[in-house]
């Protein structure tokens, strides 16, 4: 038999721990983070009571009030009043409150309460309100209120039972709401809250300056917040290019040892050379720089969870307002540096549509870790292929200032474009209080990322590698030499037909294809120059494939003689993978978000030429110049 699942909405204000909640429950590794705005969506999971009901919980965005203009406000407000397609009217709302600021929360919950949805009040962060002194009486609320009450705390799953004790069936009824009654429904809630906080939560009497307040006093400061701010950047960039060299040596030796196991069983062949060269060369070339992608997102995670992420926001708000953007769409752009679909995902909690329209196109600007694999390839290039150092770490936070950059100026004309706003904006970026990341969420998270992109290695880039590997290998010819046989393969006469097309921005027939290959992914890059040079890889070699590939695109020449990897050509693909928008999913993802496929074509074809166009006039100019 079908069983009868009531559904369990889990709402209440931006960052009280809904989703800590929700995660705790249904076991699930849905987003958490330091910050309002962590969950712009409906999360579905399920658990079970004590006596073995099931019961199904949806996480929602927070919402300050249900009168919020912005999508995820709206979305919350819609599924709390049964609006939304596919998910029905709720059966009981599980108000979430941080138990340390009740005379705001509740202001939420009383309106929840007048919607005539049955109520539990759940005050989370019991452990917070408990450090700073104030006395809580979940008894009282409940008796004044009519409805249950339970004080938990989420992180520590501390609570839990009681709640899960809180909604058993019959669910509690609906609350009546007799402060509703009055002229002005807001000052009336407010006047509720207060007399409720009065009665059931005493605060110390002293307002102590916390530590929250200390740290702020430097982080938030005019000279000094920037000063902490471009270290902490500066010191996430070095330790990717440095602390990863450890486990990038295992991910090498891995497939070193891979390449001997084939060479030394298989006879010599077109086979072996497939599996040698394409897959464990090409493939490993993307995988190696695993380590790195999941230190960014490891860093950016941290960012998230502690609380300096919205401070990073703040700092930044004078400057977003100068091109026309507020300091709520900074956060939509900073976790766009992890990657771009949970960045325009974020754009959800930004009120005005015009700014969100904006946030959106610009977004893809801010370099996401895809793009890593082809930065770590060529940045080295520059310097005469050493590794590691402050020189790197430098040069690769230049590109990122210089795409966000760049994407702040593109957002100030289109800003000026899409004239005045309808909606009042009122930004009010809460600061959260500095708190200690959830580890084991964290490394979930990580687990999950790192999963993905090895995913992603696996499927698209190893397809990728194969078709280039067989466009390489055939049609075969008799002649012995190399050159000759790549002239005569498909796609020495793809390179031919592309050479005079990319000649002008200083690429040549093999690296214009490795660009072209690279829309299905950025990282296939890697993965193409490596086939489309031939490096012949030795496994012995301690220096590993980076270096042997380096080594050979470094020895290339033009016909004339001169050099093909000269610094102003590197700059010039570097410049083409900072600006072209090369990921479908994320075309997919502005389509859905802005609403109209005209957005996403318009973006990527607008990144297109204006990647294709940067690189023309930088190599053009440099080359006049004489570089
Ligand atoms: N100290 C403490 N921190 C908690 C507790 N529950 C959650 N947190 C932290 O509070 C922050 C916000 O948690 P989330 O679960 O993302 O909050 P949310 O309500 O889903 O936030 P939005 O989705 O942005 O509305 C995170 O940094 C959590 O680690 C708790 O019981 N105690
Ligand atoms: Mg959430």
């Amino acid at each position: 038999m079908e069983e009868d699942t009531e559904t369990v909405v889990l709402a209440g204000n931006p960052n009280v721990g809904k989703t800590t909640l929700f995660n705790a429950l249904t076991g699930s590794s849905a987003k958490v983070g330091n910050y309002a705005g962590a969950t712009v969506e409906l999360k579905e999971g399920f658990t079970r009571t004590p006596h073995g009901r099931k019961l199904k919980i949806i996480d929602l965005p927070g919402c300050l009030s249900l009168e919020g203009a912005a999508p995820d406000q709206q979305l919350a407000r819609r599924a709390l009043l049964g609006e939304v397609k596919d998910l029905g009217k709720p059966d009981l709302a599980l108000c979430v409150l941080d138990a340390s600021n009740l005379e705001r929360h509740l202001v939420l919950a009383l309106e929840i309460i007048e919607t005539g949805l049955p109520v539990v009040l759940v005050l989370n962060m019991i452990d917070v309100a408990e450090a700073s002194g104030l006395r809580l009486d979940p008894q009282k609320l409940s008796e004044e209120l009519k409805v249950p009450v339970v004080a938990i705390q989420a992180d520590k799953q501390k609570g839990l039972l009681e709640l899960k004790q809180a909604i058993r069936h019959p669910l509690p009824p609906a609350a009546e709401a007799p402060w509703a009654d009055g002229e002005s429904p807001t000052e009336a809630r407010q006047q509720m809250a207060l007399s409720l906080c009065a009665l059931a939560a005493r605060r110390p009497d002293a307002h102590q300056s916390t530590r929250s307040d200390k740290l702020d006093a430097v982080l938030l400061h005019p000279v000094w917040g920037w000063v902490c701010f471009i270290s902490v950047m500066f010191a996430v960039f070095w330790s990717i290019f440095s602390f990863a060299e450890v486990p990038m040596g295992w991910v090498e030796s891995l497939q070193g040892w891979l390449g001997g196991l084939v060479e030394n069983s298989m006879a010599d062949g077109d086979l072996r050379s497939l599996i040698v060269d394409g897959i464990i060369g090409g493939v490993g070339s993307v995988v190696i720089f695993l380590p790195q992608i999941l230190m960014l997102f490891f860093f950016i995670g941290l960012l998230e969870s502690s609380g300096y992420m919205a401070r990073a926001a703040f700092l930044m708000d004078g400057l977003m307002s100068k091109v026309g953007l507020s300091g709520k769409a900074f956060l939509p752009l900073l976790s766009s540096y992890a990657c771009a679909i949970p960045g325009i995902m974020a754009t959800r909690s930004i009120d005005s549509a015009k700014e969100r329209l904006v946030t959106i196109f610009v977004a893809p600007w801010m370099s996401c870790t895809a793009r890593l694999p082809v930065y770590f390839l060529l940045i080295p290039m520059l310097l005469d292929g050493s590794e590691g150092g402050w020189v790197q770490a430098s040069i690769l936070l230049g590109i990122y200032v210089f795409g966000t950059a760049t994407a702040f100026l593109v957002a100030r004309i289109l800003r000026g474009r899409l004239g005045p706003d309808d909606v009042e904006q009122h930004f009010m970026l809460e600061l959260p209080p500095y708190r200690a990341p959830q580890w084991p969420y964290v490394f979930r998270h990580l687990f999950g990322r790192g999963w993905a992109f090895l995913r992603k290695a696996g499927t698209v880039i190893l397809g990728i590698v194969i078709l280039l590997w067989a466009a390489q290998t055939y049609p075969k010819t008799d002649s012995e030499d190399p050159a000759e046989q790549l002239a005569h393969s498909a796609m020495g006469r793809i390179s031919a037909v592309i050479e005079p097309v990319v000649k002008p921005l200083g690429f040549d027939g093999r690296t214009g294809t490795a660009v072209l290959t690279s829309f299905a992914a950025r990282e296939v890059f890697n993965a193409s120059m490596f086939q489309l040079f031939h490096v012949e890889e030795d496994p012995d070699d301690e220096e590993g494939s980076r270096a042997a590939l380096r080594q050979q695109l470094a020895s290339e020449t033009w016909e004339d003689g001169t050099r093909m990897f000269r610094p102003l050509s590197v700059i010039s693909l570097l410049l083409f993978y900072i600006y072209a928008l090369q990921c479908l999913p994320t075309s997919a993802v502005v389509a859905r978000e802005a609403g109209s496929w005209k957005w996403a074509v318009g973006q990527f074809a607008f990144m297109t030429v204006f990647a294709a166009g940067a690189s023309l006039v930088v190599y053009q100019v440099g080359s006049l110049l004489g570089f």
